[in-house]
């Protein structure tokens, strides 16, 4: 597809491990958008990780990095796995997802959980713990523990090692990631819990007074409490029905995210988008993923669940090709595969037929088909 002026950017990177598995079914999603619906898009697939690296001594060679440079959206797939022995720490460094990440500063990753009631409703212990959860996790992307400095591991006197790192958050990373948080919240059921780990840690203390002083100055309509860390833990297993908004900082957000994709039935359903800040044109640099990483225990096999990335074209759709409608159609389209009983192995039930990564695709393009037709013959 050739690129025109009015068409949106978009490169395609599956990367390592499940990574090009998954992301090989929403390109073709991607596809079918493009030619049912007309959506303006020029798609360029790019290499990453170690295939490019025997080729051109680099994880991220010249053309996938420009690729990425141009896009207005990115689709990843994952990195990671058996494959990072086999390249140098340093060469993986350069180029590795988390300086992607500060290269476009996407500082504002967003991660929905959602049950579907097509999975929730076989088990009725899993329908009273899953029943209406619909909540988002925005984790700051590109500051705290991750990128803190200084950091390294040094040798001390006395022959032991000691390994260090360094939390740090300023007033500008929190109150940015915090803006994204409350405006989000005004779109849905106006609630912010702002978790942190204020009783030991000063990065917290200065998280919450923050948060709550920009609730103060500008987002009063907005409902905001306070929960540690370790408390969330436990409340997004007891009660995930409970959040709305869910705004926390970098290693925090790790983990809860992981930790909440299992109220959505599996880490391979959840999708994320990392945002960067609006520019003055009014763009703003995106870059989709599932949360899952390269799944090197079923890499290779075409049994990974595609749904986390399916899904994080929804979110494309919806933020960078500004196609609400669309973005409805997709997420319609996967609850339809569902409850007509499509199941990857990691979310199927005793004597469910498990279907293949493809067949997964296969099942939400049929889906598509039929939901686009409905809405057709209605309109
Ligand atoms: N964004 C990324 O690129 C990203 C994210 C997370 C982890 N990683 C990297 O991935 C590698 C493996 O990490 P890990 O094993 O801790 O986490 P992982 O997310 O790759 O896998 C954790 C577990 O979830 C399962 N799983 C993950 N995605 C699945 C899917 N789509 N369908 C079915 N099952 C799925 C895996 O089989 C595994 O049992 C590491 O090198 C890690 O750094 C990369
Ligand atoms: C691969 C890894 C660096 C990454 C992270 O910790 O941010 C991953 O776990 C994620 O959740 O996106
Ligand atoms: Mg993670």
């Amino acid at each position: 597809m050739s690129a025109s002026s009015n068409m949106i950017k978009v490169a395609v990177v599956g990367g390592e491990g499940i990574g090009p598995e998954v992301t090989a079914q929403s390109r073709r999603i991607l596809g079918w958008f493009a030619t049912r619906r007309g959506v303006p898009m020029a798609l360029r697939e790019a290499q990453y990780g170690l295939i490019p690296y025997l080729a051109t001594g680099k994880v991220l060679p010249e053309d996938t990095a420009n690729a990425m440079d141009e896009a207005d959206a990115i689709l990843w797939g994952a990195t990671g796995g058996p494959e990072t022995k086999e390249v140098p720490a340093e060469a993986r460094k350069a180029g590795g997802l988390l300086s992607l990440r500060q290269k476009y500063d996407l500082y504002a990753n967003l991660r929905p959980i959602r049950a579907n009631p097509a999975l929730s409703e076989s088990s009725p212990l899993k329908a009273r713990i899953l029943k209406d959860v619909d909540f988002v996790i925005i984790r700051e992307l590109t500051s705290g523990i991750y990128f803190g400095e200084p950091r390294g591991i040094e040798k001390l006197p006395d022959g032991q090692r000691r390994g260090f790192n360094t939390e740090q958050y300023t007033t500008s990373q929190v109150r940015r990631v915090a803006r994204s948080a409350f405006e989000l919240a005004r779109t849905r059921r106006g609630k912010v819990c702002s978790v942190d780990k204020a009783n030991v840690l000063e990065t917290s203390v200065l998280w919450r007074e923050e948060v709550t002083a920009l609730r103060a100055e500008e987002f009063r309509d907005v409902e905001l409490s306070h929960m540690y860390v370790d408390n969330a833990a436990m409340q997004i297993v007891r009660d995930p029905a409970q959040f709305d908004v869910m705004v926390t900082g970098n290693i925090f957000g790790d983990i809860l995210s992981d930790c909440a994709a299992m109220a959505s039935g599996s880490l391979g359903m959840l999708p994320s988008a990392s945002l960067g800040p609006v520019d003055r044109y009014g763009r703003r640099k995106a870059l989709y993923e599932p949360v899952h990483g390269s799944a090197p225990d079923i890499a290779g096999r075409g049994i990974a669940n595609p749904l986390g990335s399916i899904q994080s074209v929804i979110m494309m759709l919806r933020m960078t090709l500004n196609r609400p409608e669309d973005a409805d159609l997709l997420e319609k389209a996967v609850d339809l595969a569902l409850a007509n009983g499509a199941r990857t192995a990691d979310i199927a039930e005793a004597g469910m037929r498990k279907l293949s990564t493809k067949e997964m695709g296969d099942a939400v393009l049929a889906a598509l088909d039929r939901v686009a037709s409905d809405v057709k013959e209605k309109a």
